[in-house]
């Protein structure tokens, strides 16, 4: 399907720090281990386990489609955010090329994948936005402009790297269904694809070098974010499925 094309122009902007030898004793994966029960919930989700075994129902998809277009734009100013925030030029280029590989290519693609579902761009222009992704999308831009580039960072990373890991959760589950057997066939192969999945060791690995030598106390406010980034996720899945 045409959604995963494009993939490798779109992630390979991510694709520049080299990935780590150990994940498991990492500081981000010691920060994901705080969050344990909150990020079970959120990538072995019930949405999760239809999305695997081609069993939810798909006006819950729709459902999630149409708001998560709405995410994509917030997404977007939240890398706009992260230009902002920036003091440096390696950082500017990041958070820019983040920028436009959402504005230009993820949207694009999107709007493209919402026409296969039935779902017209004239009605994502005008959908009215749920609570869920109202309170995700505004708490990840509230802490990136309260914080500093690193709780905007972290605030994210459920995104880029929940998805990842989700991806990766629905490959290795006996109840998968893959190929066209399964109506989200496209929406896994997205986020199992190496291009997006080599994006979030990227953002894994930056992660890791940022969080490395915070304080103690510092890591303990991180981690909250973290959690309720997660607990924000969990909901946003809920919503699709309560939308059906
Ligand atoms: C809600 C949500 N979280 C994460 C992603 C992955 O980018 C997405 N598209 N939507």
């Amino acid at each position: 399907m045409g959604y995963t094309r494009g993939r490798d122009s779109l992630f390979s902007v991510f694709q520049e720090a080299p990935v780590t030898s150990n994940p498991d004793s990492t500081p981000f994966a010691a920060l994901l281990a705080r969050c344990a029960p909150e990020w079970k919930a959120y990538c072995q989700h019930a949405f999760v386990r239809g999305l695997a075994d081609g069993t939810l129902p798909a006006e819950a998809f729709r459902h999630y489609l149409r708001q998560d277009y709405l995410f994509l734009v917030h997404f977007a100013r939240a890398w706009g955010l992260a230009v902002y925030k920036s003091r440096n030029l390696a950082e500017l280029r990041q958070g820019l090329d983040s920028l436009k590989a959402i504005v230009d290519l993820e949207m694009g693609l999107h709007v493209d994948y919402c026409a296969l579902w039935g779902i017209a761009e004239a009605e994502l222009e005008t959908l009215p936005e749920a609570r869920e992704t109202m309170a995700y999308t505004r708490y990840v831009l509230d802490a990136g402009h309260r914080g500093d580039l690193l709780d905007l960072h972290v605030a994210l990373a459920p995104c880029l790297v929940g998805y990842a890991d989700i991806a990766r959760w629905i490959e290795a589950q006996p109840f998968t269904v893959r190929g066209s057997a399964n109506p989200y066939e496209a929406w896994i192969a997205m986020y199992a694809s190496e291009a997006f999945q080599a994006a979030a060791q990227a953002e894994r690995d930056w992660l890791n070098a940022r969080l490395a030598g915070q304080t103690q106390e510092r890591l303990d406010g991180l981690a909250a974010t973290f959690r309720d980034a997660t607990r924000l996720e969990i909901d946003f899945w809920q919503m699709g499925l309560d939308g059906a």
